[in-house]
């Protein structure tokens, strides 16, 4: 279904839902100061889900020349140029809540805005979605206990096969685990983990960045990858049986390579993508090379979402310092990829990704 509506989508510019993340955080602060850069509404259409009052806020304080306007069909989404449409979903007008302070109705909020966005885009409603950041401890505080973003959006879409893949200047790095502890780590980092990393950093690279055979470097876990069990063995039990199942389904993975220059080499391009095993692994070196321009997308979903690589700098929400390159890319990516499944669609080249 998603590939006829493609098919027919044709030339139209996509329109992007942009969920407005944690109103109490950065991201309607970004959100509004991306809407106001005439590139980024070339060639796309944009939409803010979001608290309609936070969005007028956020445009206020940045003494934006653009005005909110609230849209009440989403079939029927038209903006001048200086109009940030607004589809708000939330029951009550959300107005009275703390600048840069975790809240259970803020974090509630924020995930109200992903699960909208969703239903509009396996409605077809809207191509893609991009998200502002959430806080994660709110949303945790408003009654949802997920890790993030990637782990809601695989159990809205009911996709088993998901994965967060984060792009900054040369790296594009699918991590395997997410937000975990890392006295958790050991135990997460299962064959089946690993391979489902490395299957979907090779379908990613593949689908959405058109490159035929990827090569993919592979972390390890330990110093000098373990030394041959001088510091930790877990190349030995876990990533390389991971690897040689991956190379069994035609997958040019690497052996588990010591992580300290794996990325520096993967950034000099002896590789297409990196897997990381855990989130520090791959943000440090993605963060120090891009930060505020990395881009995160979910891997694996029927739809198309992409995300800043930012979180809700409570330390500075509602100064109006923030910077809006990570979210500007976030958008411009989604466009790309819309593009890039209707062309797909209309040779029917694409393979589905669930
Ligand atoms: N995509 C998402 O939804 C993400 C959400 N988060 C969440 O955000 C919350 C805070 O996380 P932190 O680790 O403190 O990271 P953070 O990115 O919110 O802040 C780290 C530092 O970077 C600065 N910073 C961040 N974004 C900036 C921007 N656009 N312009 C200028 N300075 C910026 C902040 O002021 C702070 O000093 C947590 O709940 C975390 O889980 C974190 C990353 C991504
Ligand atoms: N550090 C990445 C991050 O926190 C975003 O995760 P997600 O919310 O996209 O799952």
């Amino acid at each position: 279904m998603a590939r006829d509506r493609d098919r027919i989508a044709g030339d139209r510019p996509p329109l992007l839902g942009i969920t407005m993340g944690d109103p109490a955080g950065i991201g309607p602060e970004v959100v509004a100061k991306a809407l106001a850069k005439a590139s980024v509404r070339r060639g796309c259409r944009l939409l803010v889900i979001g608290s309609f009052p936070v969005m007028e806020r956020a445009l206020k304080l940045l003494r934006s020349p653009l005005k909110a306007v609230k849209v009440t069909d989403v079939g029927l989404v038209s903006a001048g140029p200086k109009q940030v449409p607004v589809w708000d979903p939330l029951p009550q007008p959300l107005d009275s809540f703390e600048i840069g302070k975790a809240a259970p109705e803020t974090g509630a909020a924020s995930v109200s805005f992903i699960t909208e966005a969703v239903r509009l885009a396996e409605a077809g409603l809207i191509d893609a979605m991009v998200t502002a950041p959430i806080n994660k401890e709110a949303m945790h505080m408003g009654g949802y206990r997920y890790p993030g973003h990637t782990e809601l959006l695989a159990d809205l879409t009911k996709s088993t096969e998901v994965g967060m893949m984060i792009l900054g200047g040369p790296l594009k790095i699918m991590f395997t685990t997410t937000h975990v502890a890392l006295r958790e780590l050991p135990e997460k980092l299962t064959v089946t983990a690993i391979v489902k990393a490395i299957r979907l950093a090779d379908l990613a690279l593949r689908e959405s960045f058109c490159i035929r055979k990827p090569r993919i470097g592979v972390a390890a876990l330990n110093p000098h990858a373990g030394e041959h069990g001088l510091f930790g063995d877990e190349e030995q039990t876990t990533i390389q049986p991971a690897v040689a199942q991956a190379r069994l389904a035609g997958i040019d993975a690497s052996d588990p390579l010591p992580a300290d220059t794996l990325f520096g080499k993967a950034a000099r391009g002896a590789y297409d993508g990196v897997v990381a095993l855990y989130h520090d692994q791959g943000l440090i070196p993605l963060k120090l090379v891009a930060f505020g321009t990395c881009v995160n997308m979910t891997v694996g979903l029927p739809i198309i979402r992409t995300s800043v690589d930012h979180g809700t700098a409570y330390d500075i929400a509602g100064r109006g310092v923030a910077e809006p390159g990570s979210l500007l890319e976030a958008i411009k990516l989604a466009a790309q990829l819309v593009r890039i499944r209707r062309q797909a669609a209309r040779t029917g080249s694409r393979r589905t990704s669930r």
